[in-house]
């Protein structure tokens, strides 16, 4: 819930590795009204000293299980987490975590049919069991062979051996979740952004974004006469839909 009592609106930002998940989140740091969830990698490299990032990519047969039980916990807790603004952007979800990462491991048979059960059934209860609220999913679409050279050459030491065809797969999957809706559920409208563009340009894309994603912001702001100015105002303008964009 937001200071007001009033559910936060919530964006999942979703995309491939090296899509530019973080810089996205952190272009919205400057409006005081959003709570950022960014960086849940962060947790995965350093669980009480241990990398299970590292692990999983060592060992993927031996800790890919664990890694991913681990990632649905941090999952859980960042849609669980209290927002005191009117809108919550988070870094992933629940839904990427079941619908791409364990959906690839599963089908490249990584896991046993017995371990994805698990897993699948722990996905299946939370769905059913505890409220995930989703009111926006901003999709940074990318080409497989653009991010694979972003990932070269931020050279993250634990994705030094990841495969162009682990990108192409991993696009697949988003794809199929967010845009061709074949495989799966999608649990909220999404927002289609180019994210093959390059810093320069992007930064134009993810303004025009601001008033898709701070419209339910601007409504709580106008009708909340209380409330401090928020550190930027938010502008009212209509969105304008620009060739790279598009909602589904
Ligand atoms: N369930 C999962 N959810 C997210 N990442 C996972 C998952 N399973 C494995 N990973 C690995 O975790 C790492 C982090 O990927 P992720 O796309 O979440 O962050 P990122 O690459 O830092 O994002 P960006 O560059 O878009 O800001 C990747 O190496 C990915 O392969």
């Amino acid at each position: 819930m937001s200071a007001n009592n009033v559910k936060p609106f919530t964006v999942f930002v979703e995309g491939n590795i090296g899509s530019g998940k973080t810089t996205f989140l952190e272009h919205f740091r400057q409006f005081e009204d959003i709570t950022l969830l960014t960086e849940p990698v962060e947790m995965w490299r350093d669980l009480k000293g241990c990398n299970l990032l590292e692990l999983m990519y060592k060992d993927p047969e031996k800790w890919a299980m664990t890694f991913q039980s681990y990632v649905s916990l941090t999952m859980l807790d960042m849609h669980r987490r209290p927002a005191p603004t009117p809108v919550k952007l988070m870094e992933r979800s629940l839904f990427s975590a079941r619908y791409c990462f364990v959906e690839h491991i599963m089908r490249n048979n990584t896991l046993h049919p017995a371990q994805f059960a698990v897993l699948d059934e722990w996905f299946r209860f939370i769905q059913h069991n505890i409220p995930i609220d989703a009111d926006l999913i901003v999709y940074l679409k990318t080409s497989p062979s653009i991010v694979y050279q972003r990932i070269k050459k931020r050279a993250r030491s634990e994705e030094q051996c990841v495969p162009l065809s682990y990108i192409e797969e991993l696009h697949r999957l988003h794809e199929d979740w967010l845009i061709n809706r074949i495989h799966a559920e999608c649990p909220a409208p999404v927002l289609v952004l180019d994210a093959d563009l390059d810093l320069s340009q992007i930064t134009d894309e993810y303004k025009r974004s601001e008033h898709q994603i701070l419209r339910k912001a601007v409504n709580v702001v106008m009708s909340s006469p209380n409330k401090h100015s928020p550190k930027k105002p938010i502008s009212t303008t209509p969105i304008k839909i620009t060739p790279h964009m598009r909602i589904l």
